[in-house]
């Protein structure tokens, strides 16, 4: 049995993850812990899973790791500075493994290999990702990690800049830029969490289009991650590497 604790057990993803763990028959849910609850509660925990908030995540992460907790993260909010931390705190406690997947649906996973895949074809490539309006950050992480794959792709092929004449405008119209590609973040009642990736070339377009219909679509990912992040040496980041795409 693996005794995992949640942070951030009371969250519309955590509520979904406790469950998971609690009906998987390799796993013991041994701590859930949420806003003013003592982290301390999660000691005896093997692994820990974290959908909390990026303000609070890095201090939740330190804590486990200087415990010898193996974090699985679905919290946002990584850049390269965040993670660079993250793999000094590893290094100082080398026996203890470290997950963070922005996304961790499969289908999403799919999606984001997809369009990296598509990028070096096309001329062209935005990405328009949909939310609830409770998301804390903007973009997404999902977004922000699609962008990279789709800039990395692209430098690889020795791409072009894309083309884009925009000179005069409203300030943000254009979205942001990451790595040269332009994400725009759109924050709806009744949405959950949504991404299109819009590609364009001579004459043609492709949509690559991912939807979530609930928060138990991310918790296959979550287990899976719990049954391997004590495998995987440092930090992985990105569920597709527990993968075989
Ligand atoms: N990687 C993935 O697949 C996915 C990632 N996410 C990400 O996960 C994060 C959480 O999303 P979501 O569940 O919608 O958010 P919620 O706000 O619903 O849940 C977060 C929970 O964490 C609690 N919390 C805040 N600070 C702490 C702390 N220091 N210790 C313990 N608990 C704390 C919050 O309490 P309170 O409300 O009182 O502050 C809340 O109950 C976001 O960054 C989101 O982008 C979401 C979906 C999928
Ligand atoms: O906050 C959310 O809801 C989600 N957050 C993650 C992200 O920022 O990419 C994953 C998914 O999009 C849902």
């Amino acid at each position: 049995m693996i005794r995992v604790g949640v942070l951030g057990a009371r969250g519309r993803v955590g509520v979904e993850v406790c469950k998971a763990v609690e009906a998987a028959a390799d796993m013991e849910l041994v701590a859930a812990v949420d806003q003013g609850d003592d982290i301390e509660g999660l000691t005896g925990a093997e692994v820990v899973v974290d959908f909390t908030h990026p303000d609070v995540v890095m201090k939740n992460l330190e804590w486990c790791i200087s415990h010898g907790i193996h974090p699985v993260v679905g919290t946002t909010g990584f850049d390269e500075e965040r993670l660079a931390a993250v793999r000094g705190w590893l290094e100082r406690f080398p026996a203890t493994n470290c997950l963070i997947a922005p996304n961790f649906g499969i289908a999403a996973v799919l999606m984001m290999h997809f369009a990296q895949q598509a990028a070096r074809f096309f001329e062209s490539a935005e990405i328009v990702e949909l939310h609830h309006p409770n998301k804390a950050d903007a973009p997404s992480g999902t977004a922000r990690r699609t962008a990279e794959l789709i800039a990395e792709a692209r430098a690889k092929a020795g791409a072009a800049p894309m083309p884009d004449a925009t000179t005069t405008g409203l300030d943000g119209a254009r979205g942001a830029d990451v790595g040269g590609v332009r994400v725009h973040a759109v924050r709806l009642a009744g949405l959950i969490a949504h991404q299109e990736v819009l590609l364009g070339g001579d004459g043609e377009t492709l949509t690559i289009r991912h939807d979530t219909m609930n928060r138990a679509a991310f918790t296959p990912g979550v287990l899976l991650g719990v049954r391997r992040v004590r495998e995987v040496p440092g930090l992985t980041v990105g569920l597709e590497h527990l993968l075989d795409l």
